[in-house]
């Protein structure tokens, strides 16, 4: 559906050149929605605003659908661009119109008659769950009423593709996951295939099928998000996992039962998909003479499978250790031994 070919983007400025984004190659499907997540100037912004021509690439391709965004121009572009809605941060509402004259506004930029406009925005007022609010201004919204009001917006002339920068960012974490089950909810009835970037990997666990996880204008690790978060490669896509598998006050605990327990180990378990809901601690307790103490642990949700991870300080004789790590391997389980940092 989409394919991004050796992709590159410099700026130039007068402090000199700045390569934003470096000879990216990716392929997502249709009907997929594809996660792109990076901390702030991974270059996020410039690749998904090159999707639809908001930007153009100093060097390489898109192709959407078969057809090169890149290199259209006028009327084309304009055509081409209402295959692909978008939706912001900050909404970009139109201040002086109502949700409905907000709604309205592309039908009318894509000459749709009156009548037509008028159903298709009742339409689309029942579908992001606005009904009541027609005649608001975007001054007497929530941010979650503005971004569904966005949604419609960008949903309006019937887009194959959606694009979504950093759509939840300034709403609560609420309101995040009503607008990210409004995201799925239009994926699966329409087969809208949704780009998204964010910095939060609580975004990519919920919603994505896959991701790809951007530094220094690079995509560094790219995969099912299942995949990814069973075997996470770069030291980046790690630290983004921890926004959601660790407790915020993680690191300072294990720090505390490094010190305290001066034998045995403090390990970290991680479980996928049926393992996750399996009683493998008991199965290791019934099955090796060790002591283990929980220490902290969770499950998610990925939209393919559970996820868990799960921290415990095991001791005993260090060869019935050995045996209990072999054991969790023999399980498909990953383990990884804590060490002071
Ligand atoms: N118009 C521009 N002119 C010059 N430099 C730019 C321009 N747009 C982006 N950059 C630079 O390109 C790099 C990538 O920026 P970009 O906004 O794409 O990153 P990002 O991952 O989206 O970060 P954020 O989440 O903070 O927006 C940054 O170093 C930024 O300063």
């Amino acid at each position: 559906m989409i394919s991004v070919q050796n992709v590159k983007k410099t700026f130039r400025s007068k402090s000199g050149e700045i390569t934003a984004v470096k000879d990216v190659n990716l392929e997502i499907k249709e009907g997929e929605i594809f996660g792109i997540i990076g901390y702030s100037g991974a270059g996020k912004s410039t690749l998904i605003r090159m999707f639809n021509g908001l930007e153009q690439p100093t060097a390489g391709s898109i192709r959407i659908g078969g057809k090169d965004i890149t290199t259209m121009k006028g009327s084309e572009l304009r055509l081409a661009r209402q295959e692909i809605g978008m939706i912001f941060q900050h909404f970009h509402l139109l201040w002086s119109r109502t949700v409905r004259g907000n709604i309205s506004f592309p039908l009318e930029i894509a000459g749709v008659p009156k009548k037509k406009r008028d159903e298709r925005v009742e339409e689309l007022i029942q579908l992001v769950g606005l009904a009541g609010k027609e005649d608001a201004y975007p001054s007497e919204l929530s941010g979650g009423q503005k971004q569904r009001v966005g949604i419609a917006r960008a949903l309006a002339n019937n887009p194959k593709v959606l694009l979504c920068d950093e759509a939840t960012s300034a709403l609560d974490p609420d309101t995040t996951d009503a607008i990210l089950n409004l995201l799925v909810d239009i994926n699966k009835r329409f087969g809208l295939t949704i780009i998204l970037i964010t910095h939060e990997m609580h975004v990519i666990q919920k919603i994505c099928h896959r991701v790809a996880v951007m530094e220094k204008g690079k995509i560094v690790e790219t995969g099912s998000v299942l995949d990814v978060f069973k075997r996470p490669k770069q030291s980046v896509t790690k630290r983004f996992l921890g926004q959601v598998t660790e407790a915020e006050d993680m690191k300072e605990t294990i720090e505390r039962l490094l010190d305290k327990y001066k034998t045995g180990k403090i390990l970290k378990l991680t479980f996928v998909g049926e393992v996750a809901e399996e009683p493998i601690i008991s199965n290791l307790i019934q099955n090796q003479s060790i002591l283990v103490n929980i220490v902290h642990g969770n499950i998610s949700q990925t939209r393919s499978g559970s996820y868990g991870t799960l921290f415990i300080h095991m001791d005993g004789k260090e060869e019935e250790v050995h045996r209990a790590i072999q054991f969790l391997q023999s399980r498909q389980i990953g383990v990884e031994v804590i060490e002071h940092v």
